[in-house]
C-alpha cells in the first residue's frame, strides 16, 4: 500500500477513537498529578495502550516512565512521546493532558497503518515521559539508554500558536540561599545580619543587569523564603532563578553574570551566599534542534488537515520556554511542533488550563495526532527520507 493509502487507515484509526481520546485527555486534566507523582497517569495510559494490543512495560525505567511497542518486521523504530504531569496550583495550565491524548492518538494511528500495510515498516515505541515542568524525566531515560534503540522521536506540545519551528530555549534552574544572623529588629538591629537584604539587593542586580542582557536570554527568579517575623532580623533568605539562552555557551556567560549579582549582594550584606544548580542527572534541559526534513514533513501533513503556519522567521521570534525534549533531540531526530488551541492565556496560566479541557482542545490535539502519525508513515515507507533525516542529524549535533 502507498504511503497515502496508509495514512488514510490511521486517519480513520483515530477517528474512530476519538471519543476515548477525549476521555483520556479529561481524565487527566481531572487528576492533575505533579514531577514523578503521575502514578494515576501512567497507570490510565498504560491500561489503554494495554487494551488496544500494544506491549506494555510499565515503570519503565521510572516509577511514572513507561514504553509501550508494537512492530512490524523490520524497518525504522519511530517514537511518540507522551507527557502527563501537571504545575502546583493552575493544574494542566501546560496542556500536557493533550500532549497525552495526542501520543496516544498517534500511536492508534500509526498501529493501524503497521496492521495494514503488507510491506515491514518498522517499530512503534510509545514512551511516556514524566517531570518535564521540572525533573526531567527525558533526561533521565536518556541516561538510562531509553533512546539508544530509537530511530527518530517526536511529541507535540498545545500552545497559543501553530509552529513546528519556535525557539527553545537551553536551561538552568538554581536555588540560591543567604545566610545571616537574626537579631531584635528594634532591640538591637546592629548585631544582625539580613539575609533578606541580600535576596533583595540580589534581586535588583539582576534586574539592573537586565539592561545588558540579548534580547534572546531570559532570566526570572522568586522569593522561597524571606525571613519569619517581622520583628526578627531575618537569618535566612531564599531564591530560586532560572536562566535561559539559545545556546548552551550563551547560557554559560548568562549564568556566569547572574552568579555575580548573588554573590556580590551576600559580599555587600555581609550575608554567606550558598548557590545550588537545581541538579537534573547533573545536566541541564538543552535546546531543541529541529530535523527540518521532519518538519516539513510535519508541516505538509498539518497543512493537509486545514493548518496555516506562520513563515519560519515568525515561528522563530515564538518562544516556548525550554523542554526535557531538547535533551532527546541531541540523541536522536526529533522534532517539537506546538499547535494552537486558541486560548487568551498563554502556557501557564489559569486560562490556559481552562483552555486545555475544552472540546476545541480536543480538536485540535486530533489533528495534531493524525500529523504526528502520517509523518511516520512517511518515513517509514522511505528509505532515502530516513537517510536524509540521519544525515541532517549527524550534521546539526555536530557543530
Ligand atoms: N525546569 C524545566 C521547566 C520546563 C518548562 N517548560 C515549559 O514551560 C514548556 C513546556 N512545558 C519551562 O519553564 O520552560
Amino acid at each position: 500500500m502507498s504511503a497515502e493509502e496508509l495514512k488514510k487507515v490511521a486517519i480513520q484509526a483515530i477517528d474512530e477513537k476519538n471519543q476515548q481520546l477525549l476521555e483520556i485527555n479529561q481524565q487527566l486534566h481531572k487528576n492533575p498529578e505533579l514531577a514523578y507523582k503521575e502514578f494515576k497517569s501512567h497507570d490510565l495510559l498504560t491500561n489503554y495502550l494495554e487494551k488496544e494490543g500494544f506491549q506494555v512495560q510499565r515503570s519503565y525505567p521510572l516509577p511514572t516512565s513507561f514504553r509501550a511497542t508494537f512492530s512490524r518486521g523490520k524497518g525504522p523504530k519511530m517514537c511518540v512521546i507522551c507527557e502527563y504531569d501537571a504545575l502546583p496550583e493552575i493544574g494542566h495550565a501546560c496542556g500536557h493532558n493533550l500532549i497525552a491524548e495526542a501520543g496516544i492518538g498517534a500511536a492508534i494511528g500509526i498501529k493501524a497503518a503497521l496492521e495494514t500495510s503488507q510491506t515491514d515498516l518498522g517499530q512503534l515505541i510509545v514512551y511516556g515521559t514524566p517531570a518535564e515542568e521540572g525533573g526531567g524525566g527525558k533526561i533521565k531515560m536518556v541516561e538510562e539508554g531509553c533512546f539508544d534503540d530509537v530511530d527518530i522521536a517526536m511529541m507535540v506540545h498545545p500552545s497559543p500558536y501553530d509552529a513546528s519551528y519556535a525557539s527553545i530555549y537551553s536551561a538552568m534552574s538554581f536555588k540560591i540561599t543567604f545566610e545571616g544572623k537574626a537579631a531584635h529588629a528594634a532591640g538591637s538591629p546592629w548585631e544582625g545580619i539580613n539575609a533578606l537584604d541580600a535576596a533583595v539587593q540580589a534581586y535588583v542586580n539582576i534586574s539592573t543587569l537586565r539592561q545588558q542582557f540579548k534580547p534572546t536570554w531570559r532570566v526570572h527568579g522568586i522569593v522561597t523564603e524571606g525571613g519569619i517575623k517581622t520583628n526578627i532580623i531575618p537569618d535566612r533568605a531564599k531564591l530560586e532563578y532560572r536562566f535561559r539562552a539559545p545556546s548552551d555557551s550563551e547560557l554559560q556567560i548568562l549564568q556566569q553574570k547572574c552568579k555575580n549579582c548573588f554573590q556580590s549582594a551576600a559580599q555587600a550584606t555581609g550575608c554567606k551566599v550558598d548557590i545550588v544548580h537545581e541538579g537534573i542527572c547533573g545536566d541541564h534541559y538543552r535546546s531543541v534542534i529541529n530535523n527540518l526534513h521532519l518538519v516539513d514533513l510535519y508541516e505538509n501533513n498539518a497543512k493537509s488537515l486545514g493548518i496555516e503556519f506562520p513563515s519560519r522567521a515568525e515561528q522563530k521570534q515564538k518562544m516556548l520556554g525550554s523542554t526535557d525534549m531538547g535533551n532527546v533531540s541531541r540523541v536522536v531526530p526529533s522534532i517539537h511542533p506546538t499547535y494552537s488551541i486558541e486560548t487568551k492565556g498563554g502556557n501557564h496560566t489559569r486560562e490556559f488550563a481552562v483552555a486545555a479541557s475544552t472540546e476545541q482542545a480536543h480538536r485540535q490535539t486530533i489533528i495534531a495526532a493524525k500529523s504526528m502519525a502520517m509523518t511516520c508513515i512517511d518515513v517509514m515507507s522511505s528509505r532515502d527520507l530516513q537517510v536524509q533525516i540521519k544525515q541532517e542529524f549527524i550534521a546539526s549535533t555536530s557543530q
